[in-house]
């Protein structure tokens, strides 16, 4: 592209949201959830926004990434993504931002790169006054549906005021919960975050679920807490009641057997989070549906790469979210609008954060879905005193990756980590 657009420089802003006591198979969310705020600046004077994961490492590898994209032209997004891979090296780091899989050096790249992409999108669609969805191959939904997600939980942080959801440590805090969120946010299709009470008690939960909302599409996800063993005998005690279960057990082989033997498809954002593993997982029939996510797919284009994986090779398609700010929901929502078998309602945790980052009003939600923007760029613009003030908490909650079980060991000490536990 003649002239081109260049990136000037970056800033990358963490930021600390309040998140409530929400319980999960390694633990309990602490009281912040971590993000990191993307502003790519280039010599036109546009600027992009991108938002990902905040923990020390990976801002680290963020700020590396910068050094070697400043000057580059943000339509050369093929070399942007060579150059941050080749940077990074072997820079593999963890998982600092919860349950989503193995990482290996191409995912950590992919990680590190997509805020970015995110960001660039945002720009170029800006330049050519054109949404971000159109820049992905066009809308073909102009509302994105999303899905209630649930969470066992407690009434507030030990030694905390209470966050007004209530507590959820059984089927009737569940069902309250699923009729207060769907109440609020019109969802048409309930996910229940598993793997924190015995199988049975959510088997009793997910029955409650079903009776509630009679033909609303049920998921239940344990986050790999199952043996095989456990995971086909809770499959077959909900069989027409869940539209699919989500990581029962973990590891490919172990889900390729629960698949044979489940009446249900199998989900993961967990067995298969990286190109890598597609091939071993479609050979091996391990997952019958892949949650997509931009923040480690290496970003939107790529994730419309992943979304061609799966209809070639007839796997389902549905979107994972962790805790997450406006620009995350705007890049999803673009995504989602542009990808023809994403057919699935996308999981988000929006319901359960009381603090922004963007200007309040592009995103609303209605009857469960967004309404994607159709301004250009991705649509959301910055809220500045919200950023400083989200930094600040940042700055002084201390906290500087996500930590559910080690939380969860300050209150409990006799908590273990474990994967299967039932
Ligand atoms: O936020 C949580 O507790 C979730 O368990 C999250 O960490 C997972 O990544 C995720 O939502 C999932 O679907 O596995
Ligand atoms: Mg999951």
């Amino acid at each position: 592209m003649s002239g081109g657009i260049r990136i000037t420089g970056v800033d990358i802003t963490p930021v600390a949201f309040h998140d409530p006591a929400l319980l999960n198979a390694v633990g309990v969310h602490e009281p912040y959830a971590l993000r990191a705020i993307v502003e790519v600046h280039t010599d036109q004077g546009i600027t992009g926004l991108g938002e990902t994961y905040a923990d020390d490492g990976h801002l680290r590898r963020l700020r590396a990434a910068v050094e070697v994209i400043t000057g580059m032209d943000v339509h050369t997004l093929g070399g942007m993504h060579r150059r941050i891979s080749e940077a990074l090296g072997g820079d593999t780091g963890s998982d600092g931002h919860g349950l989503t899989g193995m990482i290996t050096s191409s995912s950590t790249a992919d990680r590190v790169f997509a805020p970015f992409e995110v960001a660039c999108l945002d720009i170029q669609g800006k330049a050519a006054g054109l949404p971000v969805s159109d820049l992905l191959g066009g809308a073909v939904r102009d509302r994105v549906p999303f899905s209630a997600y649930l969470f066992y939980k407690w009434a507030g942080h030990p030694g905390a005021e209470p966050d007004g959801w209530g507590e959820a440590l059984d089927p009737d805090g569940i069902v309250a919960q699923a009729r207060r969120m769907t109440a609020e946010y019109g969802f048409g299709a309930i996910k229940l975050k598993g793997g924190v009470m015995p199988p049975e008690e959510e088997v009793e939960a997910v029955r409650a679920l079903h009776k509630a909302f009679p033909g609303v599409p049920l998921r239940l996800d344990p986050n790999a807490a199952w043996t095989v063993e456990t995971s086909v005998r809770v499959a077959g005690e909900l069989d027409g009641v869940l539209e699919y279960l989500e990581d029962p057990t973990p590891g490919q082989q172990a889900m390729a057997e629960v698949a044979r033997r489940a009446p249900m498809p199998l989900a993961t954002n967990m067995c298969v989070v990286a190109f890598d593993e597609l091939s071993s997982a479609v050979a091996r029939d391990s997952v019958q549906v892949v949650l997509s996510d931009h923040h480690y797919w290496g970003g939107l284009q790529r994730s419309l790469l992943l979304a061609g994986i799966c209809r070639t090779f007839d796997l389902g398609l549905s979107m994972h979210s962790n805790s997450h700010l406006g620009i995350s929901l705007a890049a999803m929502t673009h995504l989602a609008a542009a990808t023809p078998n994403l057919t699935y309602a996308c999981d988000t945790h929006w319901p359960w954060k009381s603090e922004e980052v963007v200007v309040p009003g592009a995103l609303e939600f209605a009857d469960g879905a967004v309404r994607v923007p159709t301004t250009p760029g991705l649509g959301v613009e910055l809220d500045r005193d919200a950023l400083a003030r989200l930094h600040e908490q940042y700055v002084r909650c201390g906290l500087r990756e996500r930590d559910d079980t080690g939380y969860m060991q300050r209150i409990d000490p006799s908590y273990e980590r474990k994967s299967p536990r039932w």
